[in-house]
């Protein structure tokens, strides 16, 4: 037995569907709307049939799919309980009508309605017979239900072919002519593969970029998706905070607590600016290393076991999974380091020269910092072959980290060393002095040795009052 499904545009072309499930290739159900069909036949109209999808319910996801279909070269039936007040909202070219009348008119049917009035799809029951019944819905919150919405809906419908997918559109993105990358994507699943691949060329056709999630079973993960917050950026935010209060507290006990405890001195206008400025860049180099870190310990797995063909631990794969944010996140700590820099007065007249290859080192730092930024945004990475992308986030950070990290931190041991070298005489008149005494300690037994510097040594003429 099979049943006849008016995908089709007022019944042309008819597709048969045979309720066994068993749905004709997708290239059959949604020729693209320039497309010839049946070449050659002078049966055939010139102008190619549109294909028929029925959307139920009218509110806001209905709406925008809607118009996003009808962009697409389909004719687009909407389901409602009161066709005449919802028509207004739609196209005109819009058929709105009752549920009966919409179900009967198409062979693929999004359900535009929340999972809590599925019941309505109880009276539509035999209409929806070997038809692909297509699950946009979303939950409020992570568990909400014991099952998957698409899972209740199969249970609910046994002899219609559900397929979940577009529940990670918005109503917005929906609407946009051509949205960008990260709200193309649309997560596909169903137990049977000819309605899968039928709803993927139909996401193709609106122009998204459908995603194969095999067997109903994962249209839990997939209904989970809305309600993530970033969930790959919990780990690098969690290190970004955690090396801030350290870094933070470290500056904040060696700038502000250890001058008031020694000297009484109080540099508490100190925290907002320049302890702010001391730990912004040194998280933010703090995660960039910990970026290449990961994969310096990658290779070291591999070397170790001798093989790339072992997994790597469970933390280690995490880690390498957060490369990205982990580097983003050095980036924006670097670029605000930059703009309170600029705030912050940085001239220093005796070290001129050591404030001036800093700042020139680290715009050159930020520079580069951009360009790995840059080029980890997916449009600008998916425009680079393999080459280049691994050219520009591993190779230039090669040429460049070695010489900068030589001058970095050579520049301050030559600070240092031009110190040691001013404190010499310095130290040398103590040597001596330290020396004298003890002479003077030993020629003069009997008499006690005060130390250098103490009131004994100082001659009356040399005390000054200040
Ligand atoms: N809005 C969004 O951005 C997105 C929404 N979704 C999903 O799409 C589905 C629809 O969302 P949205 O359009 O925002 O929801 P709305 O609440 O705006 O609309 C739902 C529609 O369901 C119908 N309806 C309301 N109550 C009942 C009832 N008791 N029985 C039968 N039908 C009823 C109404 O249509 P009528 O009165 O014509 O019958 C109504 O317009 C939801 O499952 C949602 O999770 C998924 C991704 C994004
Ligand atoms: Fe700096």
């Amino acid at each position: 037995m099979t049943t006849t499904v008016a995908l089709e545009d007022q019944g042309r072309s008819p597709l048969f569907l045979p309720s066994s499930h068993q749905l004709r290739p997708a290239a059959a159900c949604f020729l693209p709307n320039g497309a010839k069909s049946g070449a050659g036949d002078p049966e055939t109209p010139r102008r190619p049939p549109r294909s028929t999808v029925a959307v139920l319910g009218s509110g806001d996801f209905s709406k925008c799919l809607a118009v996003r279909l009808l962009r697409c070269g389909f004719h687009v039936v909407v389901g409602s309980r009161h066709p005449e007040a919802a028509a207004p909202s739609f196209p005109h070219v819009v058929d709105v009508t009752h549920h009966q009348d919409a179900v009967a008119k198409a062979g693929v049917v999004f359900l535009a309605i929340r999972r809590e009035h599925y019941s309505v799809l109880w009276d539509l029951k035999h209409l929806l017979e070997g038809k692909i019944v297509v699950d946009v819905s979303n939950n409020r919150r992570l568990n909400q239900f014991p099952e998957s919405n698409a899972e209740y809906l199969a249970a609910l419908l046994p002899d219609s072919v559900a397929v979940k997918g577009f529940n990670v559109i918005s109503a917005w993105a929906m609407q946009q002519s051509c949205p960008k990358d990260a709200s193309t994507r649309v997560f596909i699943c169903s137990d049977s593969v000819e309605a899968r691949h039928q709803v993927m060329e139909l996401a193709r056709r609106l122009h998204f970029l459908p995603v194969d999630m095999g067997p109903l079973s994962s249209s839990r993960d997939i209904e989970d998706i809305p309600l993530q917050l970033f969930p790959g950026w919990k780990g690098p935010v969690l290190a970004a905070v955690a090396l801030s209060i350290f870094f933070f507290a470290y500056s904040f006990v060696r700038d502000v607590v250890h001058p008031y405890v020694k000297h009484k001195q109080s540099d508490f206008y100190k925290i907002p600016m320049e302890l702010v400025n001391r730990t912004l860049p040194t998280v933010a180099i703090t995660l960039l290393a910990l970026v290449y870190l990961a994969g310096q310990l990658a290779a070291a797995h591999q070397l170790y076991y001798g093989t790339k063909y072992r997994h790597f631990p469970h933390w280690l794969e995490g880690w390498l999974q957060s490369r990205k944010q982990l580097g983003l996140l050095s980036f924006f700590l670097a670029a605000v380091h930059v703009v309170h820099a600029n705030v912050e007065n940085a001239w220093n007249e005796e070290e001129v020269w050591r404030v001036e290859m800093y700042v020139s080192f680290g715009i050159m730092s930020l520079g580069l910092l951009s360009l790995l930024a840059i080029t980890s945004i997916p449009s600008v990475h998916s425009t680079l072959n393999w080459r280049e992308f691994s050219f520009i986030q591993e190779d230039a950070y090669r040429f460049y980290l070695p010489p900068g990290f030589v001058v970095a931190s050579a520049l301050p041991v030559c600070v240092l060393l031009g110190k040691a070298l001013m404190l010499l005489p310095c130290v040398a008149r103590k040597l001596h002095g330290i020396r004298r005494g003890l002479d003077g300690g030993r020629r003069h037994r009997g008499r006690r040795l005060e130390p250098v510097g103490s009131a004994a040594h100082v001659s009356p003429e040399r005390v000054t009052v200040m």
